[in-house]
């Protein structure tokens, strides 16, 4: 152990002692010059604990249909009740949380409105969409240490995600791909709308989106970019619905879905550009690697590859990364988030090179790395 660590480990310790006095920490919460921050974690620390309970708040809200309901205006309690199917006790124990969260807002008379967050809630029926899927996450974390030991019953999430563990994922039909294909196109839109703003295909011709669900990505990046031919690379049951979403969409003279399995089928050749949205985070290292070798060899020299996914480490946002992805991807009991390091190292490995990150509006949703296929030497 160097000086530098031991002194490290030393300041911690005294740090941590002082901190964890319950002295310290009256004098803390009262002092005028510390009170401010004594408050503040103090308050982060309660959020953490009451967390789970604010979570099923938003989830009652969402399983109710609330934001939709106030989203036609500011409603009294007694119409709220009645909407709700709940007593008016209930409903004011509930809207009182809910305005408690910022997610609706009270007015005079008893009457609620959409509180900030609420709005936010319904300009992205994606994140509805997330909340109403937890149950199996919550039934699936009901044992943490349970979960981390790999003693778990509950495997809600496995089931769910059909593709994990599969000895034949391409033979999952489309009743088994149906529930996740839906969440992830949900929750796309607005992922698709950053990463398009982040980074233009004005330049490219033909993108390849591997793994790329329904074609949610693709529809978009096809409607900003009209002289753009788009691919897409899934399993079959999910290609057979992206198929059936460019017919609707008016872009089947340009826009083809391909059904396989990444890990055993070749890519479609002739992009310029491949993408890997949302694909990697959720399989484990050599199940990654395997991907991004497979995009690269779909590539021509010179070509591009996009990686876009929540990804550890974000500033300001690693509890999304290590803590909500980390637990998540453990219980679905495939992959993990990786920094734009650990990407960059694979990435290099699969002869691509210039690796570089761009940054998308909301980095906590969806990070973003380019990289051009051989050259891999100009590191
Ligand atoms: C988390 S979803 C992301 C979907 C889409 N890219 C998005 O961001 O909305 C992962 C996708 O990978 C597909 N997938 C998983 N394993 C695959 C495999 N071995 N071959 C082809 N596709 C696969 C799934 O069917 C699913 O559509």
């Amino acid at each position: 152990m160097n000086s530098f660590v031991r002194v490290l480990d030393r300041w911690l310790a005294l740090r941590n002692r002082v901190l964890s006095s319950p002295g310290f920490q009256r004098w803390a919460a009262s002092f005028p010059l510390t009170r401010l921050i004594a408050q503040r974690r103090a308050r982060a620390l309660f959020d953490i604990v009451a967390g789970f309970v604010y979570s099923q708040v938003l989830f009652a809200c969402v399983r109710l249909d609330l934001f939709a309901i106030l989203s036609e205006g500011p409603r009294r309690l007694d119409e709220l009740s009645d909407r709700l199917a709940l007593s008016p006790d209930a409903a004011r124990r509930l809207l009182r949380a809910a305005a408690s969260l910022r997610l609706v807002q009270s007015l005079d008379g008893e009457r609620y409105a959409l509180g900030t967050l609420g709005a936010a809630m319904v300009g992205n029926p994606g994140i509805a969409a997330m909340v109403e899927h937890h149950h199996m996450v919550y039934a699936d974390l009901a044992d943490p240490v349970a979960l981390l030991r790999g003693e778990a019953r509950s495997r809600s999430l496995k089931d769910y995600w059909a593709y994990v563990d599969a000895e034949a994922p391409a033979s999952a039909d489309a009743d088994r791909v149906g529930g996740y294909t839906n969440l992830m196109s949900e929750s796309q839109q607005f992922i698709a709308d950053d990463v398009l703003d982040a980074y233009s295909l004005k330049n490219h011709r033909c993108l390849l989106d591997v793994a790329g669900g329904d074609g949610t990505f693709l529809v978009s990046a096809a409607k900003r970019w009209p002289h753009l031919r788009v691919i897409l690379f899934d399993l079959p049951a999910v290609a057979e619905r992206a198929r059936a979403r460019f017919e609707r969409e008016g872009l089947a003279d340009r826009a083809t879905a391909v059904g396989g399995d990444v890990l055993r089928d070749p890519l479609p050749e002739g992009a310029d550009i491949v993408s890997l949205v949302r694909v990697l985070h959720d399989h484990d290292d050599a199940a990654a690697q395997s991907f991004i070798a497979a995009a690269s060899k779909a590539l021509p020299s010179g070509g591009t590859l996009m990686v876009a996914e929540p990804m550890a480490e974000t500033p300001g946002a690693e509890p999304i990364g290590d803590a909500y992805f980390g637990f998540y991807l453990l219980a679905m009991g495939s992959g993990r988030a990786r920094s734009p390091r650990e990407l960059d190292a694979m990435l290099r490995a699969a002869d691509l090179g210039q690796v570089r990150q761009l940054a998308p509006r909301r980095p906590f949703l969806t990070q973003l790395m380019l990289a051009q296929r051989g050259s891999g030497a100009e590191c």
